[in-house]
Parts: structure tokens; sequence; C-alpha cells
């Protein structure tokens, strides 16, 4: 029988809020067992991007990275909010290590082709650095990842949180028997995006078909499902999505996905 081990990639949304992220903490802190966190933090980057005057630029929701925003995104991704949650899960007794991909060359990836799009300095993954892990884990550390790669070359390079979330998973999956939780501000995957209580408990390859086709699957839920499948085509156990209630067990109210 395997270890179990959870992994747990927190939204956008909830970062940004500080009484939300502290419940998200609190209840990260509690679950038991190996557990691995992934954060992104588009919505702050593209806060300080404004601010310096620098325009953000998004497509198919993926950041266009020129050398200025790779800059930006490794100051708030790989320093203000990975720093910030280390420290307030050292607070949560946690012995929480805030990693990027170049660090222990966890996550090595190689910047995508330019096909019709130029992304600039965003990196497709190559490989996870699943030995690393399973030395830090054994050792009562619980490693925070950033949405950053690195090309082994000295680049650093950005890739989406959702997809870090995945691919380590997929990584640790022939170690340990993992769990992909994706986090974030609603219930799970909504039949009416208004109504967050209108939850679709249970989604398998013929319904998210007809979800996609209906339409009620859109904007940021399109590249989650996806690297939902994703994960679990590669020998990743199971896969949620829901809000911080998920993680502590109070609601059966989210979303599992099955193949
Ligand atoms: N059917 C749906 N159910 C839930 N959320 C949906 C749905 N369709 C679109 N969304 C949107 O997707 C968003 C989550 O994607 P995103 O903003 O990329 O999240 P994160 O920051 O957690 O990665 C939700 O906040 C919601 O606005
Ligand atoms: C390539 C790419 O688009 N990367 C994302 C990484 C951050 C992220 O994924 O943040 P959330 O999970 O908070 O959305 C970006 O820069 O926005």
């Amino acid at each position: 029988m395997k270890e179990k081990l959870s992994i747990i990639k927190i939204g956008g949304n909830v970062i940004e809020d500080t009484n939300a992220l502290d419940t998200f903490l609190t209840a990260f802190s509690k679950i038991e067992g190996l557990k691995i966190l992934v954060h992104g933090g588009g919505k702050l980057a593209t806060q300080l991007a404004t601010k310096l005057g620098i325009e953000s630029k998004m497509i198919d929701g993926r950041r266009i990275t020129d050398a200025e925003t790779v800059d930006i995104i490794t100051m708030v991704y790989g320093g203000l909010a990975n720093k910030k949650i280390v420290a307030q899960l050292q607070a949560k007794n946690i012995n929480a290590i805030g990693l990027s991909g170049a660090d222990g060359n966890s996550i090595q990836a190689h910047k995508r082709p330019v096909k019709e799009i130029d992304y600039g300095f965003v990196g497709d993954i190559d490989s996870i650095n699943s030995e690393l892990l399973t030395t830090l884990l054994s050792t009562n550390l619980t490693p925070i990842f950033c949405a950053l790669s690195h090309d082994g070359a000295g680049q650093l390079l950005n890739t989406n949180a959702d997809t870090i979330a995945s691919e380590i998973a997929i990584g640790m999956a022939s170690t340990y028997e993992t769990t992909l939780y994706y986090c974030f501000e609603k219930k799970g995957v909504l039949m009416d995006i208004a109504d967050n209580n209108n939850v679709v408990k249970h989604i398998n390859t013929n319904t998210y078909k007809t979800l996609l086709s209906d339409g009620i699957i859109a904007d940021g839920m399109l590249p989650k499902l996806h690297n939902c499948f994703h994960a679990l085509n590669n020998s990743v156990a199971k896969v949620c999505l829901g809000d911080v209630t998920m993680l502590d067990k109070k609601t059966e109210l989210f979303t599992t996905i099955q193949l």
C-alpha cells in the first residue's frame, strides 16, 4: 500500500484576501498526512505591474511574460506570496519550505515554442524532481510551490499554478497515492455561476463533454478541468474541486472528478 499524499492548489481569489488566506492556511495545516501546497498569485502580479506602469497581457488565461514581466512575477510569486504563506504556516506549526522550480531543480521546463503567439518566458514542464520532494516530505518538511519553473540554463519561467499542481501530482504518483485538490472561492464546478450551492458533485469523461458543449465550464474553469483529467489519465488517484470547507471535511458539497 502506497502512503497518501495530498497536493492542494490554492486559488488566486483566496490568496488576495487576508482573512480567506488565513482560514485556508488553518485548514491546510490540519490536513493529516503528507501534503504539498501550490499557489499562483496572478492578480497580485497584475496589481504590481499596474503600479509600475507595465501593462499585463493575457491570452487564453496565460500571461504574456516578457523580460520585465518575468522579473515582476519572480518578485511576486517567488517572493511576496511564497514567503508570506511560508511564514504564516510556520506560525501554525507547519515546517513549510518555499520553493520555486529552480530550487533543488524541483521543476524543469522549456520555454514554450513560438507558434501563432509568443508567450515569452512561459514554461512547459519537462520533469518534476520527485526524489527531492520525497526527501523533504520524509524529513517532515512541507513544500510550498509558487508558479515558477526554470529551464536549467539560468532562466526562470512562468508556469500556470494549476499546471504545476497537476504535474507535481503526476510526478509523485508512482511513489504515493496522490490526491489533487483545487481549492478556490467557489464550492466546486457550478451549474449556474451565480448559485454557489448548485454544485456538480461528480464529473466523468462523458458529463465533462456535455458541460463543455453547454458552456457551463468556462473561463478559468477550462484549464482547471483540463488539468484534472490530465492528472487522472496519468495515475493520480483522485481529483476534487471546492472551497476551503472541502479540506476540513465540513461539507459534502464539492466536485469529484473521475474518468
Ligand atoms: N461552472 C463554473 N463553476 C465554477 N466557477 C466557474 C465556472 N465557470 C467559470 N468559472 C470561473 O472560474 C473561476 C476560477 O478560475 P480562476 O479564476 O482561474 O481560478 P484560480 O485563481 O483558482 O486558479 C471562478 O472564480 C469562476 O469565476
Ligand atoms: C503562464 C501563466 O499564465 N502563469 C500564471 C501563474 C500564476 C497563476 O497561475 O496564478 P493563479 O492560480 O492565481 O491564477 C500567471 O502569471 O498568471
